[in-house]
């Protein structure tokens, strides 16, 4: 193998870790790829964290396998680019590079009594923070979490605010913690070199901390949540040299190059650079995103205003999102919690041996539902069941769920922009599962295409690499690399896809108000 040649992506995800290498045609080297998984840690209902330790052990030991790849020179990867589950935060202390409480993860609703005193009394409510940041108040974002460890720590006498002020303890997303150790962690290890603490714009912009406008932390904002300032980390550009891996790693001396939140980085690697180009992950959520070019827009329809990159010191580029924190996780409750199928593959077969869904619906508000609904007090219910229904029905409900909640982010993104979409490139674990893209297509009255490579999260981080090292000179060549897969093409009539969705809206209503807003 010729030198110089690779870009190594490191996928940091909620389920796993991985690390792909890419080559210059924007495949992976299927030799040179590893995926470890992480304990879930779920202390009480509503709570989910990770341990920050065991995922930078998993960073590790994933770009070993790649480093161990027979065939690869260490000296021919050229540049390293991140990417990151968004929202999971960790707070770590700054002298020994140890995480003072686990990281708490994007789907941990433990701050929904934070989030409700913040709105209590405002105007505007829930959405006090929507014109600077983009995101209403909600328990997903990282800022209420990192408040929330800092109280933790008050009410231990462990001086959380405090040493947080002083700039003795650091907070950062994932990317943050991962860059902070390959380019140094602890000091005192100590061969001089500090490490980084920096997090890039697009997971900056998912803290509710972040001002759209200056691509800085608000001060005023940071205040009152009770975040110290002086615990952040420098907002950066999601393409340029940031750092170089410290010469005591795997891969020392190497630049780091880009950093992308996972859903951002996925949106770039399906290379969706024009406005109106719009992608949706299927993974252990959905998250569809639709590029709005360099004006950031507001929505009027539940759907988040985000950061999807900045290319060095040009514009950044902004894009609406519609997440949703149940889609192949609720195949995965139906294998792990029921029982009722032992792969997720199962899914499909199951689903295509019904003629319908016997007018079955599954809605997955287990910890409320995000958009475009936000409601905290929502949770999941299965309706219609009757003595008929099987679990193939329950197979069908939990695959049709995540088209359904596609829908509905989509009509929001159709409301907000005026017009109907187009095509819709799709990517995640699920794109497997051929019912549910069928269906999908059908659902929305629109193609659904796949690509060749469905990694498109960690090509996207490899991508904002490359072109900040120059293995690619500008996103039109990135265009070229982006290949079609298959195409689903809607064949359901139009009166019954509505009939569909109107059930479904049905469906969700039964689920609101059955818990407490404040958890
Ligand atoms: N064939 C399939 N049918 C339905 N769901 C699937 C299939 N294959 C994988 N999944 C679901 O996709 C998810 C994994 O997708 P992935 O993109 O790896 O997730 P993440 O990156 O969020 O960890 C799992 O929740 C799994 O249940
Ligand atoms: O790690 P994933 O693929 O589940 O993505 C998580 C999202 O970034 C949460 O916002």
């Amino acid at each position: 193998m010729s030198r110089n040649t690779y870009i190594l992506a490191i996928d940091q995800g909620t389920t796993s870790t991985r690390a792909i290498l890419f080559d210059e045609k924007g495949l992976p080297v299927a030799t040179a790829t590893a995926q470890i998984e992480h304990s879930q840690i779920l202390p009480r209902a509503g709570w989910v964290e990770h341990d920050p330790m065991e995922i930078w052990s998993n960073v590790r030991t994933a770009m070993g396998h790649v480093a161990g790849d027979a065939d690869l020179e260490p000296a021919s990867v050229r540049a390293i680019g991140i990417t990151n589950q968004r929202e999971t935060v960790v707070v770590w202390d700054k002298a020994t590079g140890k995480p003072v409480y686990n990281a708490i993860v994007w789907q941990d609703t433990r701050t929904s009594g934070i989030c409700a005193r913040l709105a209590e009394g405002h105007p505007a409510g829930a959405d006090r923070f929507r014109e600077t940041t983009g995101l209403p108040l909600s328990t997903y974002f990282a800022g209420p979490k990192i408040r929330w460890i800092l109280d933790h720590l008050d009410e231990r006498g462990e001086r959380g605010t405090e040493r947080a002020e002083a700039g003795e303890l650091l907070a950062g997303t994932m990317d943050s913690w991962v860059v902070w150790n390959l380019t140094g962690g602890r000091r005192g290890d100590d061969d001089g070199e500090a490490a980084l603490h920096v997090t890039d714009v697009t997971n900056a912009s998912r803290t509710l901390l972040m001002d759209l406008g200056t691509m800085q932390w608000s001060e005023e904002i940071c205040r009152e949540i009770g975040v110290p300032l002086a615990m952040l980390p420098e907002i950066v550009p999601s393409s340029g040299v940031l750092g170089r891996v410290t010469r005591r790693r795997m891969f020392g001396g190497t630049p780091i190059s880009g950093i992308l939140g996972d859903q951002q980085a996925a949106l770039f690697g399906q290379t969706c650079f024009e406005p109106g180009d719009t992608k949706n992950t299927y993974g252990t959520g959905a998250f569809l995103l639709l590029n709005t070019g360099t004006t950031p827009q507001t929505s009027d329809n539940g759907l988040l205003t985000t950061v999807a990159y900045q290319l060095g010191d040009a514009d950044p580029v902004y894009a609406l999102e519609g997440s949703v924190a149940m889609a192949g996780s609720l195949v995965q409750w139906l294998r792990d919690n029921l029982g009722i199928i032992s792969t997720a593959a199962e899914t499909e077969g199951l689903a295509m041996s019904l003629e319908d869904n016997g007018d079955c619906y599954l809605v997955p508000a287990f910890s409320g539902l995000l958009a475009p609904h936000w409601r905290p007090d929502a949770r999941g219910a299965l309706v219609g069941l009757t003595r008929f229904h099987t679990k193939a029905h329950m197979a069908r409900a939990a695959l049709e769920a995540t088209a359904f909640q596609t829908r509905e982010m989509v009509d929001a993104m159709c409301a907000d922009a005026g017009e109907a979409a187009g095509s819709l490139r799709v990517d995640g674990g699920m794109v497997g599962n051929g019912y549910l893209m069928q269906f999908q297509a059908d659902l929305l009255g629109v193609d659904v295409v796949r690509p060749e490579v469905t990694e498109t999260t960690a090509l996207g981080a490899a991508f904002a690499a490359g072109l900040a090292v120059g293995t690619w000179d500008s996103i039109d060549r990135l265009r070229e690399l982006w290949r079609e897969d298959h195409r689903w093409s809607p064949e359901m009539p139009e009166e019954e896809r509505e009939r569909l969705m109107a059930r479904w809206r049905d469906a969700v209503e039964r689920t609101l108000g059955w818990a407490d807003a404040e958890g």
